[in-house]
């Protein structure tokens, strides 16, 4: 039987990845006015990621993993430290870094096809002829498997599907790192498996860099290179990264019984309920931004 040795848990401050990371964290810490002072979330969070690593960030709720995806998006800047994306310096968001949040983020007047090309138009309108762009819209509608609906428009489609039209409006971007929020955190078990597996095909073929926030352990095991777990704010930092050493394709139906994948489950589970565990006793759940309840398994 193989076991989990203390090699698979990486000391945060003395990773090096062997390839030129893609992107790279360094002492990012950030703080917050608020009405009664400072509040500060996050302190020296160190990480490197390299190209084609699909990253997932995993911790209680208000730990700051939204902050830290929103330094690297640009749309909040760090107070130290900061983000460099392939040598550039992050200040601003821009087309190399796609977003896809929980919640789709689709214009309701638009098809899919005319959502996902509204971003097609603003990134390739110099470079690709209206043909080609056609062409490019359908194939990343295809590629989430969403060929058959172009012409529907969000309401006439469901909440999975809407999710398949915001990841290939991201993927038609070409960005070179694609940060996901939760991306299937509002969606029931059986679409969120269907997603998921789609998710690893499509960054099977293309190869992308992901950084992905999600709150379901096993989510975070099938999908990962490597799982970074953050400690509970205030200050919160990079605590343990765990090395998901699971060959791939990946079924999970197979991955189940393997005892490997149920030791980094219990790796993950065991750091966010046992070594952060501050004041809240374990059978509490945690309650999210917007006051909802948050499950973290
Ligand atoms: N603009 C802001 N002003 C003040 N405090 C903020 C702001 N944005 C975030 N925070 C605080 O920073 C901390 C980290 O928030 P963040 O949204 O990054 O956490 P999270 O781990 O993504 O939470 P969740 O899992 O619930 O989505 C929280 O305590 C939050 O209240």
């Amino acid at each position: 039987m193989n076991t989990i040795t203390d090699s698979n848990i990486i000391d945060s401050s003395i990773i090096d990845r062997s390839i030129n990371p893609i992107l790279e964290l360094t002492g990012v810490g950030i703080e917050f006015p608020t009405p009664t002072g400072s509040y500060r979330a996050l302190t020296d969070v160190n990480l490197k990621i390299a190209k084609g690593e699909m990253i997932s960030l995993i911790g209680h709720s208000g730990c700051g993993k939204s902050t830290v995806l929103n330094i690297v998006a640009g749309l909040l800047q760090a107070t130290e430290g900061g983000a460099v994306l392939e040598g550039k310096e992050v200040n601003e968001p821009g087309p190399e870094r796609a977003v896809v949040f929980q919640n789709h983020s689709l214009l309701p007047w638009l098809t899919a096809y005319e959502n996902v090309e509204l971003a097609v138009k603003t990134i390739f309108d110099k470079s690709k002829s209206k043909a080609e762009m056609k062409e490019w819209i359908e194939h990343n509608l295809n590629l989430v498997h969403m060929g058959h609906a172009m012409d529907k428009r969000p309401d006439e489609i469901s909440g999975g599907m809407k999710q398949r039209v915001g990841i290939a409006r991201a993927l038609a971007m070409e960005p070179k790192i694609l940060l996901m929020d939760e991306p299937f955190g509002a969606l029931d078990a059986l679409t969120r498996a269907h997603l998921q597996d789609s998710v690893m095909e499509i960054q099977k073929d293309l190869g992308n860099t992901i950084i992905m926030i999600t709150h379901d352990v096993d989510e975070a095991v099938l999908l990962s290179d490597r799982i970074v777990m953050m400690t509970n704010g205030p200050s919160a930092t990079v605590g343990e990264i765990l090395e998901i050493d699971l060959p791939r394709p990946r079924n999970r139906i197979e991955l189940a019984d393997d005892p490997k994948y149920n030791q980094y489950r219990q790796k993950v589970l065991s750091f966010l309920y046992e070594k952060q565990r501050k004041v809240e006793p374990l059978t509490r759940s945690t309650s999210g931004k917007n006051g909802e309840a948050k499950k973290l398994a």
